[in-house]
């Protein structure tokens, strides 16, 4: 069998397995809008972060815990984040969090994620509108305010959004990639 043309890792840190579902939903949606197995799943608890550098496309899935404080795989790896050659990459980020529970640190970690890699020239993909979220503050907006740096995903308290909202997203990166 031949390769597929294009391929896309996406690597996720998650504790309680909410973004562990949504890696899976967004690999199951890219998968059948090429129409290829394009998107393989890593979770950085069990594969090294330098994997990513294998591939062209990379997504990075995070959530936020404790008041906004990276989950702990994400905190475990987060010196290597620096250390990732992305230069020529295309990186899409997406997060989980909790915009009620913790409306003043919503999303943090995606937020953190953007800033740490983004240094590095990759070119940043699939940033997202904020309409739509109540929330109070937010580390993972950009300049601006009016985008959130990935795609924000909150099954607690809109998990009936996220289907819609996964599939609009990778409508949106494939146009962003220009396949
Ligand atoms: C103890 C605890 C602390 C949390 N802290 C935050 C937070 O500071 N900001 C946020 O947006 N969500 C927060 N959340 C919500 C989680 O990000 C949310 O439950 C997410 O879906 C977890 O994803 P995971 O299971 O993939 O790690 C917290 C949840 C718990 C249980």
């Amino acid at each position: 069998m031949s390769e597929p043309a294009l391929s896309i890792g996406l690597f996720y840190g998650s504790t309680t397995c909410y973004t562990e579902m949504a890696a899976e939903k967004i690999q199951a949606q890219l998968n059948s809008l090429f129409d290829e197995q394009i998107v393989s799943l890593h979770n950085i608890q069990d594969v090294s972060l330098k994997n990513c550098e294998d591939y062209d496309i990379i997504i990075f899935g995070i959530s936020t815990w404790d008041f906004g404080e990276l989950q702990e795989d994400w905190e475990s790896h987060w010196e290597d984040v620096f250390q990732l050659a992305l230069e020529d990459k295309i990186v899409a980020l997406f997060g989980l969090g909790d915009q009620i529970g913790y409306t003043d640190w919503f999303q943090d970690a995606l937020g953190m994620l953007h800033d740490a890699i983004a240094p590095s020239g990759c070119t940043i993909i699939g940033y997202w509108p904020n309409e739509g979220y109540e929330f109070a503050a937010s580390k993972a907006l950009t300049q601006d305010k009016s985008q959130f740096v990935g795609l924000s995903l909150d099954d607690e308290n809109q998990y009936d959004l996220t289907d819609e909202r996964i599939h609009n997203w990778c409508h949106q990166l494939i146009e962003e990639m220009g396949q």
